[in-house]
């Protein structure tokens, strides 16, 4: 962990993005009460009223053991701690099968945007998780020896919370596993830098997830904001807990009764944070109908939200699906 005065001279943080135009908006103080949802006694009703009213909860007796989480992220933490240039290097590029890949800052820093993520990741598909060699010895252990076991929990997870929802909604269950594929989900470590003298930096710009599901694994650290009406709340870390947002497929699919949660992530001027985040998405082909969106399917979404930020900065999203 290294102190915000030597944070951009650290050889492993990626390079500074230019100093963005705009400040980000004041970021709310007030710490939001999530509502706790226990997964040993998982209600339909209460967890689809949570998913009305907020599309955000606080995950407990989720059963993922406390030192496989830890130790996930020690793993991803000595990845992290790699010289920028050997990550950029060796790791950055998406070949063929490779299993982690590493990426940093935001990819659209040539736009004009009101503030830049201040971040980096790993990104691991965990239908890739099955070779656990990525020709790195640091990068192969963070694999082989945490990264299947994590994503086994996380597909037990969210496949059980699916379910619950699934009842709630009276969703046809023969279509349980087109409007959520776990296994093929994905899953990343991000590590948000200290915020240098720059104050224009977001670690994580608002935005709300694309995918159905989305479950965040913090440390101590703290720094996860969401939008509740015009104004920002904390969401506190609490040890052993998993925050979950309802993603935007998962809206859809709902007919627009859940909610994706608006959420983002400040970067700390002190303290290095590093999070554990898993997503589940449809069956990439699977056409998704609904009253109020014309039908697509998850590809043609990705597609398009790639498009909107490459051409003006911003993911659009559902907007861009709406039956007008
Ligand atoms: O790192 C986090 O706490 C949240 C990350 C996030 O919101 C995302 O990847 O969509
Ligand atoms: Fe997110």
């Amino acid at each position: 962990m290294v102190s915000s005065a030597s944070a951009a001279a650290d050889p492993s943080y990626p390079p500074l993005p230019p100093c963005a135009t705009a400040p980000p908006p004041f970021p709310g103080e007030k710490p939001f009460d999530v509502p706790v949802i226990d997964m040993e006694n998982l209600e339909s009703e209460r967890l689809g009223d949570v998913c009305r009213s907020l599309g955000i909860f606080r995950l407990v007796n989720h059963g993922l053991p406390r030192e496989v989480s830890s130790r996930l992220r020690a793993e991803a933490r000595k990845i992290f701690e790699l010289p920028f240039e050997r990550k950029r290097e060796e790791m950055s590029v998406l070949g063929r099968g490779r299993p982690v890949v590493y990426f940093w800052g935001t990819p659209i820093v040539g736009l004009s945007v009101g503030s830049v993520n201040w971040l980096e990741g790993l990104q691991v598909p965990l239908a890739l998780l099955q070779d656990g060699d990525c020709g790195d010895p640091v990068c192969s252990d963070f694999l082989r020896t945490l990264a299947a076991e994590y994503g086994k929990h996380m597909i037990r997870i969210v496949r059980t919370l699916f379910d619950s929802l699934a009842l709630d909604l009276k969703l046809d269950p023969g279509l349980s596993d087109s409007y959520m594929n776990a296994s093929s989900g994905i899953f990343r470590s991000y590590r948000y830098p200290c915020l240098p003298e720059c104050q224009s930096y977001m670690g994580m710009r608002s935005h709300t997830d694309s995918s159905v599901l989305a479950v965040v694994d913090e440390d101590e650290v703290g720094g996860l904001q969401i939008q509740q009406g015009n104004t920002w709340f904390c969401v506190m870390p609490v040890p052993d807990t998993l925050i979950v947002n309802i993603g935007d497929m998962m809206q859809v699919i709902s007919n627009d009764e859940y909610r994706s949660v608006v959420h983002r992530v400040l970067a700390n001027r002190t303290s290095e944070r590093t999070s554990l985040c898993f997503f589940a998405f449809p069956k990439e082909d699977f056409k998704i109908r609904s009253l109020s969106y014309k039908e697509f399917t998850y590809k043609e979404f990705n597609a398009q939200v790639h498009e909107d930020v490459m051409e003006t900065g911003d993911k659009i999203g559902l907007k861009k699906f709406l039956i007008s």
